[in-house]
């Protein structure tokens, strides 16, 4: 499946295994990858007056002398600018002995206005930021605003985390190999990539498995399969039902915008769960969707009992402290109770901040056997009060931190952000790309966590139904555009849902 990631790490091992599995030799995957950087600068910049190699001393330096060698071949006029020099014997010192190119130091690197700049000084073994000539190079090719085609990572980009520590080339066009990474995918490396192109060159599919990559770019081949669609004789209670918490009269609003997405994204039945002094605000504004007043923990569980919800949804707009704390962890105990097991949990906003000077409390109550599923919903300042260590940690990436953090909780954290990080406890992750700013407006979170929970009643495992909520949610933002609001969302779900629906029938057919 094409939409694993890999680390640099599992990536050099990939090579290693393909190498020693045959029949490509480490030079054949070399020659593959430059030719298929060498395409992309052919396709796209066929008027360039001049293509400037960068050569860095390791494997992406040799790539580079690849590049190089076809483009002279194909007539284009082209320099070589070397960092170092490839260790003897190397696929590289290979590489470089086949180019017709002499190379010049990259101290000395200039170029002029209408040339294209190939970037191949360092790819998965970047080690440090870069400095010196490297650094020099950067600011060139950004002082002439020239296009650069990076090979398999802009320099100075990290393919684990996408940061950059210090300089780092901005590529119109990064072209990477066997499978993405997760620095082109996390920001702010997917913005430093440029257009991304994914170049086969030879690691078949067989290699990678062996390697069971636990890390995926969030797009439906990786969850439609659990896509929920209705039976012939669907009935809706069987189609799960999803109760949402409603805050006091001045706060119905979220659980209301939440309830609405549950219902649009298939659930059955929706209940907002109502405190008595707000049951007249929220009555006046809903429809098909149910009302119930829930004052206390022992009115949530007499709902449960007799209405068997499959979801909840907890937090928008419910206000943080003891009330919260005790209806989430009153959700999460009908794991123990013989009356009416819940089969997830959506935390979000509020409901996540209650928990602030007491997460293990929750913690523990996700972590009992049977407990329903837990979904944590963060942006980056909530999960800073839940994981304060884990967001403090400059050494990980925002993947790390996601699983790390739900390894911690046992809960599927959904990191939010513009590049959303979806992890599970069981160590999967996926990384969203197809955010849009559209989405980064008040609301919008309460929707998302209105999503997951339908497709949680409705009986999709939990990772795979925050993955596709994730992706959804973000498409349907995207195809609305500018002017986008909340209230908008759960409309313009419609034909992205759609869509999937006829998809996830053709998977089954097929
Ligand atoms: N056989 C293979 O392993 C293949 C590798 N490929 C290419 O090989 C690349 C990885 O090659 P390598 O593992 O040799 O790593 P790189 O070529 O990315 O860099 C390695 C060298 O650069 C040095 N270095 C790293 N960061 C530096 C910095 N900021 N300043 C100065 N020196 C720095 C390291 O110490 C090391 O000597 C991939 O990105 C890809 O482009 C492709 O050719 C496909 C086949
Ligand atoms: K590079």
């Amino acid at each position: 499946m094409s939409s694993e990631l890999l680390s640099p790490a599992e990536m050099t091992e990939a090579d290693r295994l393909a190498i020693a599995t045959g029949p490509l030799a480490g030079i054949d995957l070399m020659r593959n990858a430059g030719a298929a950087v060498s395409a992309v600068v052919l396709a796209h910049f066929p008027v360039a007056s001049r293509v400037h190699v960068l050569c860095g001393p390791g494997n992406n330096g040799g790539d580079g002398y690849v590049v190089a060698r076809i483009l002279r071949d194909s007539a284009v006029d082209v320099a070589v600018w070397a960092s170092g020099s490839p260790k003897a014997g190397s696929d590289a010192a290979l590489a470089a002995s086949e180019c017709p190119v002499r190379p010049r130091p990259l101290s000395e690197f200039v170029a002029e206005t209408g040339s294209i700049v190939v970037d191949a000084l360092y790819g998965a073994g970047l080690s440090k930021p870069l400095s010196g000539d490297a650094a020099r190079a950067v600011e060139v090719a950004t002082e002439l605003s020239l296009p650069v085609v990076a090979v398999d990572l802009p320099s100075g980009v990290s393919g684990e985390s996408g940061q950059s520590l210090g300089q780092a080339f901005r590529a119109r066009i990064t072209v990477t190999f066997a499978r993405k990474k997760p620095g082109h995918l996390l920001l702010p490396g997917r913005e430093m990539c440029g257009e991304l192109v994914l170049a086969d060159i030879g690691i078949g599919d067989g290699i990678v498995a062996q390697l069971e990559p636990r890390t995926f770019e969030n797009t439906p081949p990786l969850w439609i399969g659990n896509f929920p669609v209705p039976a012939v004789d669907a009935h809706k209670y069987r189609r799960g039902h999803v109760g949402v918490f409603s805050g006091g009269p001045s706060a119905t609003g979220a659980a209301r915008l939440s309830a609405l997405a549950a219902a649009r994204s298939g659930a059955g039945a929706v209940t907002v769960l109502s405190p008595a002094n707000a049951m007249q605000v929220n009555a006046a504004h809903l429809t098909s969707i149910m009302l119930h007043k829930s004052d206390s923990v022992a009115d949530v569980q007499e709902f449960i009992g007799r209405r068997r919800p499959s979801a909840f949804v907890l937090g928008p707009g419910f206000g943080v402290g003891e009330k919260t704390r005790d209806f989430a962890l009153g959700v999460l105990a009908t794991g123990q109770r013989p009356d009416g097991r819940v089969d997830g949990l959506v935390l979000d906003a509020d409901g996540i901040t209650s928990f602030r000077d007491a997460p293990n409390v929750l913690f523990e109550a996700a972590r009992r056997p049977n407990a329903p599923a837990l979904v944590l919903t963060p942006h980056e300042g909530e999960f800073a009060r839940l994981f304060p260590d884990i967001a403090g940690d400059t050494n990980l990436s925002k993947l790390a931190k996601a699983r790390t953090a739900a390894e911690r909780a046992g809960a599927i954290v959904v990191y939010k952000g513009a590049d959303t990080v979806i992890a599970a406890p069981d160590g999967r992750a996926a990384i969203n790309g197809n955010g849009a700013p559209w989405l980064a407006t008040a609301g919008s979170g309460d929707v998302l966590s209105g999503i997951i929970a339908g497709f949680l009643a409705q009986g999709m495992p939990a990772f795979e139904a925050a993955c596709a909520a994730v992706w959804i949610h973000a498409e349907a933002g995207s195809r609305f555009g500018p002017g986008l609001i909340a209230e908008d969302l759960p409309l313009a779900l419609l034909p992205v849902l759609r869509q999937l629906a006829e998809r996830r029938n053709e998977v089954t057919a097929g």
